[in-house]
Formats: structure tokens, sequence, C-alpha cells
């Protein structure tokens, strides 16, 4: 099972590109279930949308090098566990990861095999213009998402990623990012 890690700024567009894959091959790939310290929101399920976890066992798992990544959000942490991982593998899937810079360079020092995707927009202007449309974020949390977006861009810039997709037509970037997804799990189509 190939481990698949895909990051890039927020609104570049990997939910959009994730839901395309997921629609076309449904048995394929899966998301692995991340742990977090936060409160479980309305409707969502502990082992299926999170593992909702105490700060005391978040920690006993981090210090048992527990996680392939794990960071601290506005006062809660989230991590994705090794085992976690697995969950997704022991199904027959290849798991998929959707994570920021951060959560990349953990997952790229962790030692784990893995496929490092890179989904950026045409420019910081469009990926602004993206992130307006969304509608989902106040001026502020847009200013925030620009500045953290300069930072990813920054990181990519080192070659770090094995492949860089520039989501400018999305069916065309959904066809680079399905043909090598395709190519790295050893099928052809
Ligand atoms: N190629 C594209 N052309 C125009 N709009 C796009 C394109 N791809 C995505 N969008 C739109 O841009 C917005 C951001 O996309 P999306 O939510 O998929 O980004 P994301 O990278 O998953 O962001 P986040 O990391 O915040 O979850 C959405 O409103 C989406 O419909």
């Amino acid at each position: 099972m190939v481990l698949i890690v895909l990051s890039g700024p927020s609104g570049a567009g990997k939910s959009t590109l994730l839901k395309k894959l997921f629609a076309e091959f449904p048995d394929k790939f899966g998301f692995s279930v991340s742990h977090t310290t936060r409160s479980p929101r309305g409707g969502e399920v502990d082992g299926k949308d999170y593992h909702f976890t105490t700060q005391e066992n978040f920690a006993d798992l981090v210090s048992t090098n527990s996680f392939l990544e794990h960071a601290t959000y506005a006062g809660n942490s989230y991590g994705t566990s090794l085992k976690a991982v697995e969950d997704v593998e022991s199904v027959g899937r290849h798991c998929i990861l959707d994570i920021e810079m951060e959560g990349v360079k953990q997952v790229k020092t962790s030692g784990r095999a893995a496929k490092f995707i890179f989904v950026r927009p045409p420019s910081l202007e469009i990926l602004e213009e993206r992130l307006r449309g969304r509608g989902s974020d106040k001026e502020e949390a847009i200013q925030k998402r620009l500045r953290q977006a300069r930072n990813e861009l920054e990181y990519a810039e080192g070659g770090v990623h094995d492949i860089t997709i520039i989501n400018d037509n999305v069916e065309e970037a959904y066809s680079q990012l399905k043909s090598y997804i395709l190519e790295i799990i050893g099928e052809t189509q």
C-alpha cells in the first residue's frame, strides 16, 4: 500500500480534487481517522470522524511515538497515528493524508515511505479570489491563510515534493493527479 500525502495552501483545491478521486474510485482510497483533543461537534461520531481523546492520552501517544504527524491549532491538538494509517491499509485501501506543511515535514522525518503531492494555485491573486469565493472565512482568516500560503509555497520551492500540480483548470489538475496516483499505486488505465 502506498501512503499518499497531499498538501498545499488552504484554498488550493485539495478537497475539490480529492472529492473527485473518491467519487471515481470509491474503494481504492481512504482517509485515516485523526485523533483530536477538541470536543465533538454535533453529529460527529467517535472513531469515525475523529478519535476524540483527552490531552493526557494525546500526550501519551506523542511520547510513545504513535503519531506520524501531529500539531496544535487554536489550543487543540490533532494527529495522525500510525495505527490509523494501518487501519485504512488493512482493508486494502491506499491511505491519503490531506495535511499542512508542518505535518509534511514530520512525515518526511518519520522514515515512513510516502509519496508527496503538492497542489498549488496558479497565483496568490487567484488563491485569494477562491478563498473569498468559498465564502467560509472572515477577512482576518483569509489574510491568515494567505500569509500561510506564502510559507507553503516557499517550502515547496525547495523541491521537497514528488510532484507539483497547478490547479488552474480543475479538470486538467484532476487528470494529472489521477494519472500520477494510478502510476504510483501500480495501476494504469
Ligand atoms: N480549478 C479551480 N478553479 C476555480 N475554483 C476552484 C478550482 N479548484 C477549487 N476551486 C474552488 O476554490 C475553493 C477552495 O477549494 P478547496 O476547498 O477544495 O481547497 P482546499 O485546498 O481543500 O482548502 P483547505 O485546505 O482550506 O481545506 C472552493 O470554493 C473550490 O470550489
